[in-house]
């Protein structure tokens, strides 16, 4: 018995070199006495066994010896390759500190540079040349495991940089292991390397991926099912995360999978219910503050969305789908709450606009086109562009939400247009701004420029972590789907849904609404019977805090899962709904993977 947890030791065939090379068994001056004899390891380690805390004390001040984020995104990217444990009890006691260093914003700088930065291979490679043999290969690392996730990529949209020919589904598994608590030895990251079209890729002599065009059409979506199916035939349990796919492929893959596969897409889903919670936040506090009313309900909001790719539509479709939930209205009438500006400004019906819409991959879209009858006849006379300052003039947006990649573009006139707009209907109104664009520096305006300019009234939110802004003190909430996804994994894992299904991720994205520490203390206050007033705190909880949350995600989604039938793990068959909340919340708290070193013991029969 292990004196910390009370588990049984685990049985281990590994000894010497082989364990201290496996990542996730070794201990390195972790191993106590005890195991070292046993294990062959006495010669191999210096004499003195540290604890735990002492091996992270080590690991941060050697972290902390590397001046640049990217250097230490690589010194931990090494750590991770040495001992699982200490990499996760590191990264978990500086979580907020280090998320940005694994994650968003540094990782868009480490896929960027993938190539050169290359020490160790991670996860699955499947390239298209060697698709004939995809099984042998995808057996040779999945035989015989138990796999809850399985996370890939194209990494044809990475962030907002572009095609990136491979990266990214390990850094989102990390994520799901850091905050999602799932166990790192069940998820596997899977790169699908089908080429680049990224010039300079091509052109580097030590790119690692297939240096190739890449492969479009039928070829493709043949790649792509192969594994898919090979997914659902040796783990049809499992949770399938795409990422980062590009706008023509993402939409329809994930329509094509997510009837038959618990299928789910980050960019689009994980997005949407991350916005979703930060609205519904944002909402209940501009609501409190206006006097004519911003009002309450999501249907009673007017958004403009700037950049209709996969997360622009995948807010728009979540945001429509609450409305429709929760307000009663009809889906075209939440269909007209939004307008939509891409590259070809405001979407609406005409011949342009269209022409340009059907060379994409349009089917989402289409609901969410403006009808030209809507009194834009005179300002398109001539030209057929209706850029976004215009669109915001004329609708007067309560919401303004950004995911273009267009660094900048919510400039000034932008935001001083859409507080102008409102304030004629209320001096107090709170335009709510959330540029979500990833990386930091593709962000749509800084929080800093928008606060300033509305006069810290805007509520702000943004994809990539900013600090705080000394105006009134405003709390700048990460509105970024990784505060959301690890849950909604979590929670689908664990119900072992068959679908990840619309009313799980809207039951997601209500908990975590409910969690924002602005919408905590005006609850808090009124049931108090005290006054309340906005004082900037954040609408979202800080990545700080992820873990709790994403627990609190977790439970939500399984339990609808359960409510919808869909859910198939053993403890969910039959289980009622009278103490439903209290059974999952014992399975989740079962499952969750703490990084602790458990005891050892030999077995020739144990695991490798
Ligand atoms: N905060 C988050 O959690 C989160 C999640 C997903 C995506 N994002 C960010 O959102 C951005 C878009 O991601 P995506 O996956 O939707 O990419 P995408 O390629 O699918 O979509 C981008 C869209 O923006 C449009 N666009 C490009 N330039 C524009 C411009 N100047 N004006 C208006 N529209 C323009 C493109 O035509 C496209 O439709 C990225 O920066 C990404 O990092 C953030
Ligand atoms: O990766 C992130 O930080 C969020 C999102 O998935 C994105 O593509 O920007
Ligand atoms: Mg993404």
């Amino acid at each position: 018995m292990s004196q910390l947890t009370n588990e049984p030791p685990l049985r281990l065939a590994l000894r010497g070199e082989s364990l201290l090379t496996s990542p996730r068994f070794n201990k390195g001056a972790g191993f106590p006495a005890s195991e070292r004899r046993a294990f062959g390891l006495i010669g191999r380690l210096p004499y003195r066994t540290n604890t735990l805390d002492e091996q992270c004390e080590r690991a941060y001040e050697q972290l902390n010896s590397r001046d640049s984020a990217i250097r230490k995104n690589t010194f931990l990217q090494s750590l991770k390759d040495q001992n699982w444990t200490l990499y996760y009890s590191l990264l978990a006691r500086h979580l907020k500190e280090l998320v940005p260093v694994i994650y968003t914003p540094t990782e868009a700088e480490a896929i960027a540079n993938y190539s050169h930065l290359f020490r160790r291979s991670e996860g699955l490679y499947l390239t298209f040349p060697s698709q004939e043999r995809m099984e042998e290969d995808f057996l040779e690392q999945t035989e015989g495991r138990v796999i809850d996730l399985f996370v890939c990529t194209d990494s044809e949209a990475i962030l907002g940089i572009g095609d990136q020919g491979v990266g990214i589904s390990t850094a989102k598994s990390v994520m799901y292991t850091l905050v999602g608590g799932l166990d790192p030895s069940r998820s596997v990251s899977v790169v699908l390397d089908v080429g680049t079209n990224n010039k300079e890729l091509l052109n580097d002599p030590l790119y690692v991926g297939w240096p190739s065009k890449r492969v479009r059409g039928e070829e493709y979506d043949k790649f792509i099912n192969k594994f898919v199916q090979l997914v659902r035939k040796y783990h049809p349990h499992s949770l399938l995360h795409f990422e980062d796919f590009g706008v023509t492929n993402a939409h329809r893959l994930l329509d094509r999978y997510r009837e038959s596969h618990a299928a789910f897409n980050d960019d689009i889903q994980g997005t949407g219910a991350v916005t979703l919670a930060c609205i519904m936040a944002a909402i209940g506090i501009s609501s409190r503050s206006s006097k004519s009313g911003q009002g309450k309900r999501l249907s009673d909001q007017r958004y403009v969305i700037l950049g209709a790719g996969s997360a622009g539509m995948g807010i728009a479709v979540q945001l429509r789908d609450a409305m429709v939930a929760d307000d009663g209205v009809s889906r075209a009438e939440a269909n007209r709450r939004f307008w939509l500006v891409d590259r070809q400004g405001l979407l609406y019906d005409s011949s342009t606009a269209l022409l340009l819409l059907s060379q994409a991959d349009s089917a989402e879209r289409r609901e969410f086109i403006r009808p030209l009858s809507e009194s834009w006849e005179e300002l398109v006379e001539g030209e057929e562009t209706i850029g976004l300052l215009e669109v915001v003039k004329r609708v007067k947006p309560t919401v303004l939400i950004g995911c273009s990649t267009a660094a900048g573009a919510f400039t000034e006139d932008v935001v001083k247009a859409m507080v102008a707009g409102l304030q004629e209907e209320d001096p107090g109104a709170r335009p709510i701004i959330t540029p979500l664009s990833n990386p930091s520096r593709l962000v749509e305006a800084t929080p800093e420029n928008i606060i300033h300019w509305t006069e810290g009234r805007a509520l702000v939110a943004t994809g990539s972590p900013f600090d705080s802004v000394h105006m009134e003190k405003k709390e700048i909430a990460e509105c970024n789907n990784a505060l959301i996804y690890p849950g909604l994994g979590f929670g689908a894992i664990l119900s072992q849904s068959r679908q990840m299904t619309d009313r799980m991720l809207i039951a997601g994205a209500r908990r975590l609404a409910a969690l924002s520490p602005a919408i905590t203390l005006a609850v808090r206050a009124e049931e108090k019977g005290e006054g309340y007033e906005y004082n900037g705190e954040a609408l979202l909880p800080d990545f700080g805090e992820a873990p709790e949350v994403n627990l609190e995600v977790a439970v939500a989604v399984a339990e609808q899962a359960v409510k919808e039938g869909v859910a198939q793990a053993g403890w969910a068959v039959g289980v009622g709904l009278e103490g439903l909340s209290k059974v999952v919340r014992e399975r989740a708290r079962e499952r969750i993977w703490l990084p602790r070193y458990a005891d050892y013991v030999y077995d020739e029969n144990g695991s490798r």
